[in-house]
């Protein structure tokens, strides 16, 4: 979920107005952020903490029912949402033509290459920041539709080395696209499901850093990764080994030991 700088900003100076004038003379009225987001998605994120830290700020989160028309419900300053779907991108595209002056968060057709784990990594591929102080770039990773003749071939004709991380190709929010794949051997393969994305698998040490960026705001956290894999671990296992989660908010690293030689970006 993406907050744009402008949204942002505008939060921000809306926030210290409310507080500002809250002191000075009395009630303004709050932000109504409307929220359209899964079941799953209400449980992890509309906790007490967040609502009431928003509340403090003058931001009230009121729930969209997605059986009624948006125009009957608010009135909203934002819609936040993360569902899918042709009819709810209808009801958004026809809200936002009726209220121009809501904040969607975020349009669907600004967050459509998201969806997919290929286009998803575009932007990052495109910045070629291989020559900047340390290496930022994509694994090498192709994608195999159900079209293709076999994984195998795609991958001999790609010459990806294992081994290879797969990854559903479609980001929907589900528990099934965060599973991971592991395939050590080029037998394996047939074992794997596309349509997906194929990554080499990249030794990191076992931990990685999370980045979130909100506008100016930047947080990093360490978390529990995959392993490295060794030239003669390679040599022995074989198979396609199932992660359903890698690197969540369980797996936190923060009171791990790091290597001296790793640079702990500081905390913004
Ligand atoms: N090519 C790779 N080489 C090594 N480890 C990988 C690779 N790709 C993914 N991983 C590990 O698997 C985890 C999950 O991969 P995924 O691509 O879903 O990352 P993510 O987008 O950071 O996950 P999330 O959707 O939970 O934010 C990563 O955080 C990392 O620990
Ligand atoms: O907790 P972190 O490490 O930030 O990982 C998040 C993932 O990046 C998001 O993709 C998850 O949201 P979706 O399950 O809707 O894709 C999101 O799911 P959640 O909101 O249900 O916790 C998290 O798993």
């Amino acid at each position: 979920m993406k907050l744009t700088d402008e949204a942002m900003r505008n939060k921000d100076s809306i926030g210290d107005q409310h507080e500002a004038d809250c002191g000075e003379a009395g009630a303004t009225p709050p932000i109504v952020v409307g929220y359209a987001l899964t079941p799953k998605k209400i449980t992890s994120f509309m906790q007490p903490k967040l609502e009431n830290l928003a509340r403090s700020k003058g931001i009230t989160f009121v729930a969209i029912d997605q059986n009624r028309p948006l125009s009957d419900q608010g009135p909203f300053d934002v819609v936040m949402h993360k569902l899918r779907g042709t009819e709810w991108y209808q009801a958004l595209e026809d809200f936002r033509q009726d209220h121009p002056e809501v904040t969607i968060l975020d349009p669907p057709e600004s967050i459509e290459h998201l969806r997919n784990r290929e286009s998803m990594l575009q932007d990052v591929d495109d910045m070629k920041l291989s020559d900047s102080c340390g290496v930022v770039g994509v694994p090498r990773q192709l994608v195999v539709t159900a079209d293709d003749s076999s994984v195998f071939d795609v991958v001999t004709k790609a010459g990806l080395n294992l081994p290879l991380v797969a990854k559903p190709l479609v980001a929907d929010g589900s528990q099934k696209f965060h599973e991971l794949s592991l395939a050590y051997d080029q037998n394996s393969l047939c074992e794997l499901e596309p349509p997906l994305v194929l990554q080499e698998f990249v030794n990191h040490g076992g931990i990685l850093f999370k980045v979130y960026v909100v506008g100016e705001a930047i947080k990093v956290v360490r978390r529990y990764s995959l392993p490295n894999v060794t030239k003669s671990e390679l040599s022995k296992i074989s198979g396609v080994f199932r992660f359903p989660r890698v690197s969540c908010a369980a797996a936190s690293a923060e009171d791990a030991d790091l290597d001296p030689e790793v640079a702990v970006p500081e905390a913004k």
